[in-house]
């Protein structure tokens, strides 16, 4: 579903002239199967961040090829990527991203209209999404008016909404309190055993970690499977 083949990339930092190529990914090679649940760890500045961006198209690798769904997405242009990305991707952050002067329901709507899908399907939808994830009593709520794990919980229906068939999550319950981490844990293992959805999550954490069907570690720019304790994963 998912495959990386020598995936190679540079920062270029510095200023004109005296500029200098920091190689962040080096030799990257990995092959995630549909339904599959990987986490990606690896120490702060590793080059988890710079892989997700890749992998959902919004840096180019220098060199390299990604293939999701069989199809080569490597260079694909910025606008095929967009439809690309609305299509197949479902993004949830460590700081939900939600639209603070949108409420619960409209964040999670806002997919469906830049899509063009019309009103009664998205009012249909976004509502069913909303029970499934819990939420059916604070959908007029305002971001601000949520706790930590409810705002989570609308940045994964909101991630839902299009059906994706793979979500990226970067650090999904970084500011979540342990309680609250677990329901969000939860909710990923049921949505992807009853959706079948795939999930790379990017983590730090080791009990995150344990509960995906395989960690990929980062360590001086490749990927190493099942390797490294998780304090070298820090
Ligand atoms: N825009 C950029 N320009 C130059 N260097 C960058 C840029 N973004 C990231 N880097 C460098 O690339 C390396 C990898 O960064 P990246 O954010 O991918 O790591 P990470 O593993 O996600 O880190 P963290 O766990 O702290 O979020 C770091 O050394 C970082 O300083």
């Amino acid at each position: 579903m998912i495959k990386a083949e020598h995936l190679y990339y540079a920062y270029v930092i510095g200023k004109k002239g005296k500029q200098t190529e920091v190689p962040v990914l080096k030799d990257v090679n990995f092959e995630i199967e549909k339904g599959e649940v990987v986490a990606v760890a690896g120490k702060s500045g590793s080059g988890k961040s710079t892989l997700l961006n890749l992998l959902s198209g919004y840096i180019p690798p220098d060199s390299g090829i990604i293939t999701i769904n069989d199809r080569n997405v490597t260079d694909l242009t910025e606008k095929e990527w967009a439809a690309f990305r609305l299509e197949h991707f479902g993004f949830v952050f460590q700081n939900y991203e939600l639209i603070p002067s949108l409420t619960a329901f409209e964040n999670v709507e806002l997919p469906l209209i830049l899509k063009g899908i019309d009103m009664d399907q998205r009012k249909t939808r976004v509502a069913a999404l909303l029970h499934e994830t819990g939420l059916e009593n604070h959908s007029t709520h305002y971001p601000n008016e949520l706790s930590g794990g409810q705002q989570q919980r609308v940045s994964i229906a909101r991630a839902l909404i299009n059906e994706p068939e793979i979500i990226f999550a970067d650090e999904p319950t970084g500011s979540l309190d342990s309680e609250t981490e677990q329901e969000i844990l939860k909710l990923i293992d049921s949505l992807n055993k009853e959706k079948n959805i795939t999930f790379v999550i990017i983590t730090h954490d080791e009990e995150v970690a344990s509960r995906a069907d395989r960690k990929l570690t980062l360590f001086d720019g490749v990927l190493k499977q099942g390797r490294g304790t998780y304090s070298e994963a820090q």
